[in-house]
């Protein structure tokens, strides 16, 4: 059956640890099998990392850029190359590319979510590989993905994906980082993310010298992905035959298994598409009654409140031990809500001098057990 499947290359994985120069040989047998894939009918979107790497090994520079400025500018140099190597290739087996560069923002905005869908669906039907990364020249820091493992979950999340297979340096995730803990112990299946807890599973995030983010971001990627019902794997680059060979049915690489009963589109959206800008803390009444009973949120459950946000923002919804149990969009900006919270909703327009929303947060605007 045609799947549609997400594949996420990192800097590791594309260029050589010691030079920074590409790794060309891994990456023309992925464009082949990325090809064959299209071939047989799936479709398939890349996520390739690589412009900040690649722009180094272009200018001579030996270490990744720390400044902002920098980086923004060495990536402007890398990603016009890395795109120029992917499109030789490609071409070369006659499989059509396109570039694909986003910014946290387009993912907020529903408008422009739904527009960045509706590109995706686009581009598959004609039966292109679309080529996605962060537009890192003009991402600005409180609008920035940060790392391609969570802007890769966000795209499978947005297509509906099948498959999201995050690729780099490591065989699989292990028990703790491998190269500091050599009798670390492989994972091959991954049924819930909660499982890795229990595991005491420890992912550091120092990524290799070029890499970004290291396993942290894998896993919470895995989190975005398989809440939204993609099964995803992590498995090594430098073997992409690997990835025909998991659609098979091998057990390779680490496989986490997709939750049974994702969060519709929408929900999604709220979820991981926003950033929230602050924070409720509810009682226990209130806790009870949104996570249990599937009830709004009303103002007289919340407690306190921080952050500033206004009306139609996404908010944080945190229980007394200050843990997040939800995502949701307020119907109050955080000066309106100061006045309110604690008090019943009847009263609500006699202190604002309005009538206002009846809900602090209305359940279809509420995503319950967010967690990063
Ligand atoms: N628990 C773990 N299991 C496997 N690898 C880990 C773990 N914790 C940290 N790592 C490190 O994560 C690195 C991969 O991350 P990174 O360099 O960011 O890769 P990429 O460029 O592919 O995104 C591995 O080289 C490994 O050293
Ligand atoms: N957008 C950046 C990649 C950021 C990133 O996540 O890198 P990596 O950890 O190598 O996947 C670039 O193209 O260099």
């Amino acid at each position: 059956m045609p799947q549609t499947i997400v594949i996420k290359i990192g800097t590791s994985s594309l260029t050589q640890p010691q030079t920074g120069q590409l790794a060309l040989a891994t990456i023309a047998t992925l464009v082949e099998i990325l090809s064959q894939l299209r071939q047989q009918g799936h479709q398939v979107i890349l996520v390739s990392s690589g412009a900040v790497g690649v722009g180094c090994a272009r200018l001579g520079l030996t270490e990744r850029p720390k400044a902002i400025a920098q980086k923004q500018a060495v990536a402007a140099v890398g990603q016009g190359r890395l795109m120029r190597v992917y499109d030789d290739l490609f071409n070369t087996l006659q499989q059509p590319i396109a570039q694909v560069l986003l910014t946290r923002g387009d993912l907020v905005s529903r408008s422009r979510y739904v527009n960045v869908y509706h590109t995706f669906a686009e581009l598959l039907k004609l039966g292109v590989i679309p080529v996605v990364n962060e537009n890192d020249t003009v991402a600005v820091d409180e609008l920035k993905f940060g790392d391609n493992d969570t802007l890769s979950a966000l795209v499978a999340s947005l297509v509906e994906a099948d498959y999201l297979f995050l690729l780099t340096d490591v065989d699989r995730l292990y028990s703790a980082d491998p190269r500091s803990f050599p009798d670390a112990q492989p994972i091959a299946l991954v049924k819930n993310i909660e499982q890795l807890t229990q595991m005491q599973v420890k992912t550091s995030d120092r990524g290799s010298q070029w890499g970004t983010g290291g396993m942290t971001t894998k896993i919470a990627a895995a989190r975005i992905a398989t809440a939204a019902g993609v099964r995803t794997v992590i498995t090594e680059g430098r073997f992409p035959h690997n990835i025909c060979k998991i659609l098979q049915g091998e057990p390779l690489g680490t496989q986490f298994e997709p939750q049974s009963q994702p969060n519709r589109a929408r929900k999604r959206w709220i979820a991981y598409g926003l950033i929230p800008m602050g924070k409720l803390t509810l009682d226990k009444g209130a806790v009870t009654a949104i996570a249990q009973e599937g009830k709004s949120l009303l103002a007289a459950g919340v407690m306190a409140i921080s952050g500033e946000f206004d009306s139609q923002e996404a908010v944080e919804l945190c229980d007394m031990q200050g843990r997040a149990i939800a995502r949701g969009i307020v119907n109050y900006s955080s000066a309106e809500l100061q006045k309110i919270l604690g008090r019943h909703s009847r009263e609500i327009s006699t202190i604002l001098g309005y009538a206002a929303a009846e809900t602090v947060v209305h359940r279809d605007n509420l995503v319950l057990n967010y967690q990063d």
